[in-house]
């Protein structure tokens, strides 16, 4: 079978239950606003997608591209943006949608420049929270799962832009 190789760490069962709670929590607290998610690109369409169907209110979807760890596992440290979000978001309730907070730096940098466009408020949901490796201090409001120390792939995250079609999160194993 393909992908063999990959061990699971969280199951397509798990992350569905966990993304319904998360969406609930979201429904909840943005009752009456003007929420906008901003898919961060590419990791984050596949929980994005998920997510935005367990969110039962009237929002707005934008994509951002964002690219910082190139081919490899460790980040190069300089936030790359590909695509910009296509509509303004003053005067919205921004939520950061990501799939992976993991040193920190991206989401900090997305703040930092969507903050310039003066949203009513501005929030982050991601799905994962890698804190051994957090080089800067963010916060997360909304968080699926704090995970250990390992490069992880699937359910949108990739190596080198592979495995981002596996239904669940794991970590490659030597072969
Ligand atoms: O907290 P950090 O260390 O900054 O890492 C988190 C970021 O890394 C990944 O993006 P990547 O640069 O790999 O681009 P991709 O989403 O297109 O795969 C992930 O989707 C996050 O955006
Ligand atoms: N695929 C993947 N991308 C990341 N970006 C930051 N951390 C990770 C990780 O563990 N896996």
């Amino acid at each position: 079978m393909v992908n063999t190789n990959v061990r699971t760490l969280l199951s397509a069962d798990e992350i569905a239950a966990r993304t319904r709670e998360l969406g609930a929590q979201i429904t909840k607290e943005y009752a009456g606003r003007r929420l906008v998610l901003v898919c961060v690109l590419k990791g984050s369409f596949v929980f994005t997608a998920d997510l935005m169907r367990h969110i039962d209110l009237p929002l707005r979807v934008e994509f951002l591209g964002v690219r910082s760890y190139g081919e490899g596992t460790s980040s190069t440290g300089v936030v790359q943006i590909t695509q910009d979000l296509n509509q303004p978001i003053e005067g919205d309730d921004v939520l950061i949608v990501e799939d992976i907070v993991d040193t920190g730096l991206t989401i900090s940098h997305l703040l930092q420049l969507l903050r310039t466009r003066m949203p009513s408020s501005i929030k982050v949901c991601s799905l994962l929270h890698k804190p051994a490796r957090s080089r800067v201090e963010v916060p997360i409001h909304f968080l699926g799962f704090t995970i250990e120390d390992k490069f992880v792939v699937g359910y949108g995250l990739d190596w080198a832009e592979r495995y981002r079609n596996l239904p669940f999160i794991g970590v490659v194993e030597a072969q």
